[in-house]
């Protein structure tokens, strides 16, 4: 795979010599290489007149300037003999996180659309979700307009082994999207965009943000709190139902998130648990009833393969050293392969 992957970006790779070792990098000038500054430490093997050299200098592959996605994303960019069949395989990874912990998730209380903070085990849930996604490309996230699930985003994006960086895009207004410009298509290449939608909020619990889930019960009786929690279309007072939370949420997840599936873009959302529920229900047709029952645990990302229309659950992903990953498809195995070869 390596070699392909090479064979593909031998003229666009960028490297750095490390100081005295550039001797040894002038060999490959008629490549074009450029020579910058920053980048992750690499033993890098090139291809010339068809074998390996292998460089005796420690380089630091920073990317590749070819016109596909990035170097990170081989799964499309595939092209030796033995690989062929993998140009017609289009599918793209979209991972579901419902964010860490948060402080109002460990006092017990209605939160909904109130902004709070992750909690301490938060932030860890949100780091191990990372482990756990660090072999599955991501090219797109989106996320709630809510710290929660904005933090969660971030920290499990920093655990990737890609490496690249989330920046969160700022399209309120012309104003903040001409600030927050990014100059070098070479930065821009190495960055994940973070597009944040208030239409993944979680549901707005009205009149019970902010109460105590036990002592709601105790007032209003175990059912009642249960319907108002879990029923479909019964909202609680002055709230959203999971009806109404699903009309804002799946019609964006329609409207943005899947365009960008279908362009064979690979997506991470970090939301809620209601508004997740609600997105559930459509990626796996659930009932209204079905989806009654459906729980989501803090922190815990969920994958599905988005496949000729298609979304396939892939259930929840186990932790990165489990060989378990390999599993979930041919492309994402070949993806896991090229991070062990080029990311050690
Ligand atoms: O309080 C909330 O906003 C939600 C999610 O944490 O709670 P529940 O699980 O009761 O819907």
């Amino acid at each position: 795979m390596a070699t392909a992957m090479f064979q593909q970006c031998i003229g666009t790779i960028q490297l750095n010599s490390c100081g005295d070792e550039w001797g040894s990098c002038k060999k490959f000038r008629n490549y074009s290489l450029r020579f910058i500054s920053r980048g992750f430490a690499l033993d890098v093997r090139l291809l010339t007149k068809g074998s390996f050299i292998s460089s005796r200098s420690k380089l630091h592959l920073v990317h590749a300037l070819s016109s596909h996605s990035s170097l990170v994303d081989p799964v499309s960019s595939i092209s030796d003999g033995a690989n062929d069949h993998q140009k017609n395989i289009s599918e793209s990874a979209l991972i579901l996180i419902r964010h860490g912990e948060s402080l109002w998730n460990e006092m017990n209380l209605f939160t909904g659309s109130i902004d709070v903070s992750l909690t301490k085990k938060g932030v860890e849930e949100a780091i191990e979700a990372g482990k756990r996604i660090s072999n599955i490309p991501v090219d797109i996230i989106y996320t709630s307009s809510l710290i929660r699930a904005k933090m969660t985003a971030m920290l499990a994006m920093i655990q990737h082994r890609h490496k690249k960086v989330p920046i969160i895009r700022h399209t309120e207004s012309d104003q903040a999207k001409e600030w927050t410009r990014v100059f070098s298509e070479e930065t821009e290449r190495q960055s994940i965009p973070v597009i944040t939608a208030w239409q993944l909020n979680e549901r707005m619990y009205g009149e019970l943000q902010g109460l105590h889930k036990q002592e709601t019960i105790d007032r209003y009786g175990k059912e009642k709190v249960h319907e108002w929690r879990r029923s479909y279309d019964i909202p609680p007072p002055k709230g959203e139902s999971l009806e109404m939370c699903s009309q804002r949420a799946v019609s964006y997840f329609r409207e943005q998130i899947e365009p960008q599936l279908q362009s064979g873009k690979h997506v991470m959302v970090a939301a809620h648990g209601n508004c997740l529920r609600s997105i559930i229900m459509y990626l796996d047709k659930l009932t209204s009833l079905e989806v009654t029952t459906l729980e989501l645990s803090t922190g815990v990302p969920l994958l599905y393969i988005y496949k000729e229309g298609k979304f396939i659950r892939r259930g929840s992903l186990v932790g990165p050293t489990e060989a378990g990953v390999y599993a979930y498809t041919e492309s994402l195995a070949l993806y896991r392969q090229y991070l062990d070869e080029m990311f050690q």
